[in-house]
Parts: structure tokens; C-alpha cells; sequence
């Protein structure tokens, strides 16, 4: 069997007395979604934020692609091809939409700022960067600048730069925040599209999204992942009712 993208070990994180993380484990397979659901508080956020580097465990471990990355930073998880997105956006609004996935494609690849102008010329960057942008439905607003987007479309476009730069795996902290219905449809498809690409880690609040796209599903209450598996189990299983989608319905 090959590597799981991303396998979390034992993670442990306390605030105080609150056990944010408690000997969380779970992995991420090639080509699945893995949905991360729980109540509010249950620790979705500060579990993600040590997947991606951002907060340091108080034990255990996190494995990008078979490779420990327990003690690196949220830049070099990065350029291992974890990529994080939409918690905040990176945008340069004053830039057209082409150029900002140019040059996220030039930032990852060492050059410099003050080389911009070349960036956006070479075909190297370019390239890949206009078969992000038709992945996302894109391409027509190539030439556009970004703070002429609708909140939709710039979803989508934090999209196309994450795809540029051809990660392993992404960690999605809720993509569908802030869409309106047809937002939301439209980047519900997207997302079932690119788990072929790379697995995707989800934390979504909309439920309807989550047991449509997700593969698995984590649920974790209080810290503890109480159940892992399909949709249709964790929606059968007594615990998860109780503790979760009971409150719910
Ligand atoms: N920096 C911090 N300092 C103290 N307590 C924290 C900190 N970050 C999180 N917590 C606490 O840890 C627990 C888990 O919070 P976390 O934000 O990870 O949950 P969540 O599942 O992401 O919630 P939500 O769905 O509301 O975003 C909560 O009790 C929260 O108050």
C-alpha cells in the first residue's frame, strides 16, 4: 500500500485545562476527501493548525507523504506540498487574476520579487498557471483584476493558486463559508473534481456538502475522534447522533 498523504499520530494539544487535541489520530489516503466534523469547540481548527505547522503539538506526530514534519513550520510543510486554504486570503487585490497565480508559482520557486516582471513573462510560470485557472472555471477572467471579483470567484482563484503549485494534499478549512447556494453548488463540484489531483482534508460546516463529498468521515467531540468512517456509517452510529448530528435535526 502507498503512503497516506498526511498521517497524524497521537497528537496531544492542552490550553490550560482544555484538552484541545487528545491523542488525535487519523490519516489522509490518495484520492479520497476526508471530512473533519464536530460541534463547535471540538477542536477542528487547533487540530488543523498543527497539521499545517502553524501550532506546536505537546505530542505526537504528523507525516507528510511518509516524511516526519512534526518539528517544521507552516512555509516548509508548505513546499512539501501541504497546501493550506482559505483560512486567510493571500490575494494582491491591485493585481489581475492571471498574476497572482504567476507569481504564487514564482514565490515557491525562490524567485524574487523584484524579478516580477519576468515572472509573469516566462512560459514556465505562465503555463502552469493558466491550467489552474481553467480548472476553476477561470480562464475569462485571466486579464481581470481580483478586486473586481465576486467573493465566489476569488474562492476560487485562492483555489487555482493552491492547484499551481501541484500540492500533495489540501487542508481545507471551510470552503464554502460565505457562498450563497450557487457558490456553494459550484464549489461542491469543484472539490469532488480535484480529490483525483490531490486527497483533500476538510473541515466544512455545511453538512449536506460534507456527507456528499466526503469519502470519510472524522468526528471528533471534546478533543477525541469518536467515530471514522463513510457517510453512511457515521450517520448510523449511535455516538455520532448523540453527541453531534442529533442536536442537529
Ligand atoms: N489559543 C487558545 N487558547 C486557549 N484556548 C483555546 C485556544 N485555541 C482554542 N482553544 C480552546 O480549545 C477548544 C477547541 O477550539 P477549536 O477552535 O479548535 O474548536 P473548533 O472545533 O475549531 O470550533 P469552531 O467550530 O467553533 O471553529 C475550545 O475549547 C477553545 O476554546
Amino acid at each position: 500500500m502507498t503512503e497516506p498523504a498526511l498521517e497524524v499520530r497521537g497528537l496531544r494539544k492542552s490550553f490550560g485545562a482544555i484538552v484541545a487535541s487528545d491523542d488525535v489520530s487519523l490519516d489522509l489516503r490518495g484520492g479520497e476527501v476526508h471530512a473533519l466534523i464536530g460541534p463547535n469547540g471540538a477542536g477542528k481548527s487547533t487540530l488543523i493548525a498543527q497539521i499545517a505547522g502553524a501550532l506546536r503539538p505537546d505530542a505526537g506526530s504528523v507525516r507528510l507523504a511518509g516524511r516526519d514534519v512534526t518539528g517544521l513550520g507552516t512555509a516548509a510543510r508548505a513546499r512539501l506540498g501541504l497546501a493550506r486554504t482559505f483560512q486567510v486570503s493571500a490575494l494582491a487585490m491591485e493585481l489581475t487574476v492571471l498574476q497572482n497565480v504567476v507569481l504564487g508559482v514564482a514565490g515557491r520557486a525562490g524567485g524574487a520579487w523584484r524579478f516580477r516582471g519576468a515572472a509573469l513573462r516566462d512560459p514556465a510560470l505562465v503555463r502552469p498557471a493558466r491550467e489552474a485557472l481553467a480548472r476553476v472555471g477561470l480562464t475569462g477572467e485571466a486579464t481581470s483584476v481580483v478586486a473586481d471579483l465576486s467573493h465566489g470567484q476569488r474562492r476560487r482563484l485562492e483555489l487555482a493558486v493552491a492547484l499551481a503549485l501541484k500540492p500533495r494534499c489540501f487542508v481545507m478549512d471551510e470552503p464554502l463559508a460565505g457562498l450563497g447556494a450557487d457558490g456553494s453548488a459550484e464549489m461542491t463540484a469543484l472539490l469532488a473534481g480535484l480529490k483525483a489531483q490531490a486527497p483533500i482534508l476538510l473541515v466544512e460546516h455545511d453538512m449536506d456538502a460534507v456527507f456528499a463529498l466526503a469519502d470519510r468521515i472524522s468526528v471528533l467531540v471534546y478533543g477525541r475522534i469518536i467515530s471514522t468512517g463513510p457517510p453512511d456509517a457515521i450517520r448510523a452510529d449511535a455516538a455520532v447522533r448523540e453527541a453531534y448530528l442529533g442536536d442537529a435535526s
